[in-house]
């Protein structure tokens, strides 16, 4: 086996996942990520209120692959299972909606899974890979301030597919691919307020107008924010009309629209932040697994290859570890 390391760009879920089983399988392996940390859309944001999931609220484990690697996560304390209240707008008229699905979070945040994952491999944070070249036989990376970085004897993009497209030109077809994913925006709103509201429900599925989707942070288990924190999801359609508004616009915008649904009085929010999420979730789901050119040594994974939710991003970043795995035992 190689001991040049495999470049992975991007420590989302997808890209941590890709390197855990290549680790795993005895193969070095190299992250960059732009960020500051791992975690991409299943990161948490510091705030003056705590650490908030302003992305994936939740996740939920059907493949038994991904739902043993869930006991894992919460045999290590990374991860646990939140059992909400949970509400659903239906006609016009909020109700409870409870179901048998087992939903987990991270704890205490849910950057708690990635920082668990990420451990002690090399990671090069704060780093956005704006070019990756073939050699005549190794892969070399080029960063937006004109660093380069190499040499790799594999590389696999784990990016969502609008970015992945510029990434993966030595791969035309695979470039061709991910230029035919859409990425749907996302706007996230979270409000803080010091006196606890007087409502039952932990989570609602709204899917109207603005939003789409609300959840009490503190009902998730492992949190302990000084303030009652809710986080608000946009609808993709009015995140898409929305795009360029102000955060201020839309913070006032989407704490009117859960004003209006709520059961009980709200007061002023003590806290309120938003963010814009421009490649939030595929348009449509593929059924990918990963995307390769073997030959050349050049993956590409994430959820906009299989689901389009965290779980899909964890098995197609197992995807793509196992067809290196795969080519480089033949
Ligand atoms: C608001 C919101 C709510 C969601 N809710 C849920 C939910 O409830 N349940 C669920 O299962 N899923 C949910 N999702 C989807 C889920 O978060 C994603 O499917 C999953 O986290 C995607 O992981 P990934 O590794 O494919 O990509 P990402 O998490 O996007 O990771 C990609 C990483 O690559 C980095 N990167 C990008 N470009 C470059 C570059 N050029 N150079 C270096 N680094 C780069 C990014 O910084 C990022 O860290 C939600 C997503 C959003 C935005
Ligand atoms: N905003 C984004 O960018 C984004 C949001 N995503 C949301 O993530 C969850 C995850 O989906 P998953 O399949 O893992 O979870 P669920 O089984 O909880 O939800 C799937 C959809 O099913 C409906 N649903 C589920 N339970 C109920 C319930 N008790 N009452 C009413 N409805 C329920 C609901 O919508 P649909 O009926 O299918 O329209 C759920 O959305 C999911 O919420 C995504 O919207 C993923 C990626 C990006």
């Amino acid at each position: 086996m190689s001991s040049v390391s495999i470049a992975i760009i991007g420590a989302g879920i997808s890209g941590l996942s890709a390197a855990q089983a290549l680790q795993e399988a005895g193969l070095p392996v190299h992250l960059f990520d732009k960020s500051r940390g791992s975690g991409g859309r299943m990161a948490s944001k510091r705030t003056e209120a705590g650490r908030l999931d302003l992305g994936a609220a939740y996740f939920t484990a059907r493949d038994r692959r991904f739902a043993a690697a869930v006991r894992d996560w919460q045999a290590r304390g990374w991860a646990s299972e939140w059992r909400p209240s949970l509400y659903e707008l239906r006609q016009g008229q909020l109700g409870p909606s409870q179901d048998e699905q087992e939903r987990y979070v991270g704890t205490p945040s849910m950057s708690a899974i990635t920082r668990g994952l990420l451990g002690e491999t090399p990671v090069t944070f704060g780093c956005r890979i704006t070019e990756i070249f073939r050699g005549t036989r190794h892969w070399t990376l080029q960063d937006a301030d004109g660093q380069s970085y190499g040499p790799f004897s594999q590389v696999v993009v784990a990016i969502p597919a609008t970015q992945a497209c510029n990434l993966l030109t030595a791969a035309p077809v695979l470039a061709g691919k991910a230029a035919n994913v859409a990425m749907e925006p996302t706007w996230s709103v979270a409000l803080g307020f010091s006196t606890p509201l007087e409502t039952g429900m932990d989570g609602c599925f709204v899917r109207n107008g603005a939003l789409d989707w609300f959840s009490r942070d503190r009902s998730k288990p492992g949190r302990d924010n000084p303030l009652d924190t809710w986080v608000m999801h946009a609808t993709s359609q009015w995140s898409r009309e929305h795009l360029d508004a102000s955060k201020e616009t839309v913070i006032e915008h989407l704490h009117g629209a859960f004003a209006e649904l709520l059961d009980c009085p709200l007061p002023e929010p003590a806290f309120s932040i938003a963010h814009r999420w421009l490649y939030a979730r595929p348009a449509q789901p593929h059924q990918w697994g990963s995307l390769a050119d073997v030959d050349m040594g050049i993956h590409a994974c994430g959820d906009w290859c299989l689901s389009g939710r965290v779980e899909g991003a964890w098995l197609s970043g197992r995807e793509a570890a196992r067809r290196i795995i795969e080519h480089l035992d033949k």
